[in-house]
């Protein structure tokens, strides 16, 4: 298995299934920027009425509905999911199936998401209230502080490049910047004591 980011942003996603499972990998879909069509037998569910950019059509899933999609999530019954899989595997279109993982050509991970960095956890579909309870320890263990810690991180950046000629200076600051020290830093001083100090270090470096 190929672990990927997928930017869906202006792709076209079919969700087959309205349950708490194909509406939660509907809002991910949502969230990565797709286009949402989301087929079910009930009409549509309150939590998104929010979420006009979600189209939903209360009908029975019809291979016609992966017309122009370029993923989807099967997460109805095993036995639609089984011919939603077949469907779209013959037309070429990726899915993934709810209810068996080695029916479709991907399966999705548990997410911790901490500003621009992303921390999946897969069993590839051995276990997946596993992946869950890691997800939930990678919570605990990298909390808000590290999105901050990579904005500084990403800030600074431009002025190490700009203030030190020297590549292996550079990186060796750059290394020592991105080492666990400034995480504990970060949390006991706070972002504009860490940034300062970070400064400081550039300058002497740079001297
Ligand atoms: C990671 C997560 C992401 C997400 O869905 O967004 C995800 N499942 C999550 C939770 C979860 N799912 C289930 C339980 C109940 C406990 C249990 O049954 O073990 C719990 C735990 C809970 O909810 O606490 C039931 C379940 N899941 C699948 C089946 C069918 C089967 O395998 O037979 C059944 C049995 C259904 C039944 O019998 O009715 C299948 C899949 N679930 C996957 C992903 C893919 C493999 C991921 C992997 O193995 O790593 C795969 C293959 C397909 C896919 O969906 O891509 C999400 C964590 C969200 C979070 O972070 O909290
Ligand atoms: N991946 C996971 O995390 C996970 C977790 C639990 C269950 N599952 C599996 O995911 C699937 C969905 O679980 P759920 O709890 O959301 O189920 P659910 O019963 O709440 O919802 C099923 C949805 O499928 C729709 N549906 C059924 N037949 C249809 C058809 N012919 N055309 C269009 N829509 C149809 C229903 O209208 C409903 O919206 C199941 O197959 C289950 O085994 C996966």
């Amino acid at each position: 298995m190929l672990p990927v980011m997928l930017d869906l942003r202006g792709k076209r996603v079919l969700v087959v299934g309205g349950g708490a499972v194909g509406r939660r990998k509907a809002l991910s879909a949502f969230s990565a920027g797709a286009a949402v069509r989301v087929v079910a037998l009930e009409s549509l569910h309150e939590e998104f009425a929010a979420h006009v950019s979600i189209e939903w059509i209360q009908a029975n899933y019809h291979a016609d509905h992966l017309q122009g999609m370029c993923l989807v999530f099967a997460a109805a019954t095993p036995a639609v999911n089984d011919r939603v899989a077949l469907d779209a595997i013959r037309r070429g279109v990726w899915v993934n199936s709810a209810s068996d993982p080695t029916a479709g050509d991907f399966t999705l991970p548990a997410v911790v998401r901490r500003g621009e960095l992303t921390l999946a956890a897969s069993t590839g579909g051995a276990a997946p209230a596993l992946a869950r309870r890691i997800r939930e320890k990678l919570e605990r263990e990298f909390d808000e502080h590290l999105a901050t810690w990579i904005r500084l991180l990403e800030m600074i950046r431009p002025t190490v490049r700009e203030s030190i000629a020297d590549p292996e200076l550079r990186r060796a600051l750059l290394d020592d910047f991105a080492d666990w020290p400034w995480l504990e830093r970060l949390k006991a001083e706070g972002e504009d004591a860490t940034r300062r100090l970070m400064e400081q270090r550039i300058r002497a470096a740079a001297l």
